[in-house]
């Protein structure tokens, strides 16, 4: 079942298509990332999702129902990138606040929040205002009342920035705390080794449009490149050979590419042959930084924004 699904979504600013016929669904439970360069169209699509813009064309479904963002916002959270907190506004009496626009009732709100803030170690927020905050401060409050009402979906733009790794970690933990209890997670960053980490499955945008979609390891897979590790007990001398190149030599490794037509296989065998002591031979994956790279330069020329 899939919480969410777009199809054909468009969204067209003036001149710009910010998102170009763009379709994907995100599975009930899933840890999902929604990737792009700057400019790409992310932010335009969360904010579809969330229900702040209208599609020009084209249809999401919430749990298999058309969205109506009315009905269906309190199942959502949402931590945007810029984030949206009253700057003179006490802490606690701004959590409960808040909370209570999603729905909550005054004790139920109190006593998460408390929960919370003792979790987060914040007890002695609660009077203090946003403007005495640090920014990884503002971040671990804007992420509690993201997350107080218990969303089904659970939105993150950009969680970590200026987060350091303790309370990077505390906000990870609490991502993976919230998806074990069911809770379906979009998670927008641009950093590729978080995305690894954390999410199962991923879309890629580039200019308005979709390049990528699937399982984090099946896009591993289908993007890799015969690149192999071999790691030996002594550095053989290098030898003539049609089945592979070096690209990288370190220490007692080489990482060899495998030439077109032969296989993993015949790689060993010219090394045997040529009695070298191999103890590993590993194949190695693309990072998602490397896929996210290519894929995005592959397409940087392809297409340039068109005129509407
Ligand atoms: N209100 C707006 N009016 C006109 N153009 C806009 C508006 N908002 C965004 N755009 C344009 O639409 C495109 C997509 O923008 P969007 O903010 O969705 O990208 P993004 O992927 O979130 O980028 P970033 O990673 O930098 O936040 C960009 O070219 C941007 O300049």
């Amino acid at each position: 079942m899939n919480i969410l699904e777009l199809r054909n979504i468009k969204k067209y600013y003036a001149t710009q298509k910010a998102v170009d016929d763009i379709s994907f669904a995100i599975p009930q439970g899933s840890i999902f990332g929604l990737l792009g360069p700057n400019g790409a169209g992310k932010t335009t699509l969360l904010r579809m999702i969330t229900g702040i813009f209208y599609p020009d064309s084209g249809n999401i479904f919430f749990e298999g129902k058309k969205f109506e963002p009315v009905k269906d916002i309190p199942f959502i959270g949402y931590m945007p990138e810029e984030r949206g907190l009253y700057k003179k506004m006490k802490i606690g009496e701004q959590a409960l606040y808040l909370a209570m626009l999603k729905g909550m009732d005054r004790h139920e709100a109190m006593k998460k929040i408390k929960d919370w803030f003792v979790k987060f170690e914040m007890q002695s927020w609660w009077n203090k205002k946003v403007d005495d905050l640090s920014k990884g401060m503002s971040q671990k409050l804007q992420f509690v009342i993201t997350v107080l009402h218990e969303p089904k979906l659970l939105i993150l733009d950009e969680p970590f920035s200026g987060l350091d790794p303790v309370n990077s970690n505390l906000i990870k933990d609490e991502i993976y705390k919230l998806s074990q209890k069911g809770a379906t997670i979009i998670f927008s960053t641009h950093r590729m080794e978080q995305v690894e980490e954390i999410c199962d499955r991923i879309v890629l945008v580039n200019k308005g449009k979709k390049i990528l979609d699937g399982s984090v390891k099946q896009i591993k897979f289908d993007c890799k490149e015969n690149i192999f590790k071999v790691g030996f007990n002594e550095l053989p001398k290098p030898f003539e050979n049609n089945v592979f190149e070096i690209v990288n030599s370190k220490d007692t490794f080489l990482t060899v590419k495998i030439n077109e037509r032969y296989t993993p296989a015949d790689v060993l065998e010219q090394f045997l042959i040529n009695k070298s002591s191999i103890i590993s031979f590993n194949e190695i994956l693309p990072s998602l930084n490397d896929i996210f790279i290519k894929k995005v330069e592959d397409t940087k020329l392809a297409r340039q924004f068109e005129e509407v």
